[in-house]
């Protein structure tokens, strides 16, 4: 009922997605800061978390789920951030482009295309909407490929192309990631890669780049959301710098519910 609190409103959860992203960590850090002991983050997946949206949001029900931009639910809905006076989620930070020690050696066309790769936030909207309006990946990255030939130029002009030779990418599943990788992945084809895109969790992710068993991961949000992986392989990894900046984390929250601040989640 009205006089409910929020909390009631939401049986005290928090939607979350996959427990190894660093989002969930600075949600526990939130949930921790602002001393929300009687509240639940609910582990899941991205997908499961956007589902979860769109369910509350077509019947306009009070719903607070961790979120993240670049993504397409801020083009899709009408969202808002609750704001962090505690600074719990940091500041806005870069999506890295990490790559295996040896890649510049072994694969010096794959390791130029990534070192040039690079786009904003702008470019991987176009993408992630396609894809959320139903394009699958492949074919989203194709188009965007295509339609930004003088950008991509700008990452391969100079490289030599290749004959098959393999390359592994791994990537976790949050709509940001499907769409850069699959962007690359289609720039590596183009180049005559023989590409493997493999989906896992963000900490298989950064040991399989540390061991070698992937090649490289272009979703490195860096230098705070994924600093425990960071140091945990310092000196496993080559870290080619930022290929996307202004990233930003948070609670976020449909726009018809009247509450502005993390803070407002105490009542
Ligand atoms: C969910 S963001 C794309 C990355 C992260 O939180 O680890």
């Amino acid at each position: 009922n009205e006089n409910a609190t929020i909390g009631e409103k939401v049986d005290y959860e928090i939607i979350g997605i996959d427990p190894g992203a660093g989002l969930m960590k600075a949600t526990n850090q939130a949930i921790s800061d602002y001393e929300l002991s009687d509240w639940t983050l609910v582990e899941g997946s991205s997908a499961a978390m956007t589902a979860a949206l769109k369910k509350a949001y077509d019947k306009e029900e009070p719903i607070i789920v961790t979120g993240w931009t670049p993504h397409w639910m801020f083009t899709a809905y009408d969202l808002k951030y609750l704001e962090d006076p505690k600074g719990s989620y940091g500041e806005d930070e870069n999506i890295h482009s990490i790559v295996r020690n040896g890649l510049k050696e072994d694969m010096p066309e794959a390791y130029e295309v990534l070192d040039n790769f690079h786009w904003t936030t702008e470019d991987m909207g176009v993408v992630m909407m396609d894809i959320y309006e139903g394009e699958s990946p492949e074919k989203a990255a194709e188009s965007w490929v295509e339609e930004n030939a003088d950008k991509v130029s700008e990452w391969t002009d100079g490289v030599d192309s290749v004959d098959g030779d393999k390359i592994k990418i791994g990537y976790v599943a949050w709509d940001s990631e499907i769409a850069s990788t699959n962007v690359v992945g289609q720039v590596l084809t183009d180049l005559g890669y023989d590409v493997t895109l493999s989906q896992v969790e963000a900490g298989p992710m950064w040991t399989g780049v540390a061991d070698g068993s992937l090649d490289a991961h272009i979703a490195g949000w860096l230098p705070i959301t994924h600093e425990d992986y960071a140091s945990k392989y310092e000196g496993q990894f080559e870290d080619l710098g930022a290929n996307l900046e202004g990233t930003k984390l948070g609670l976020v929250v449909p726009s018809y519910m009247d509450i502005d601040s993390i803070e407002d989640l105490k009542e």
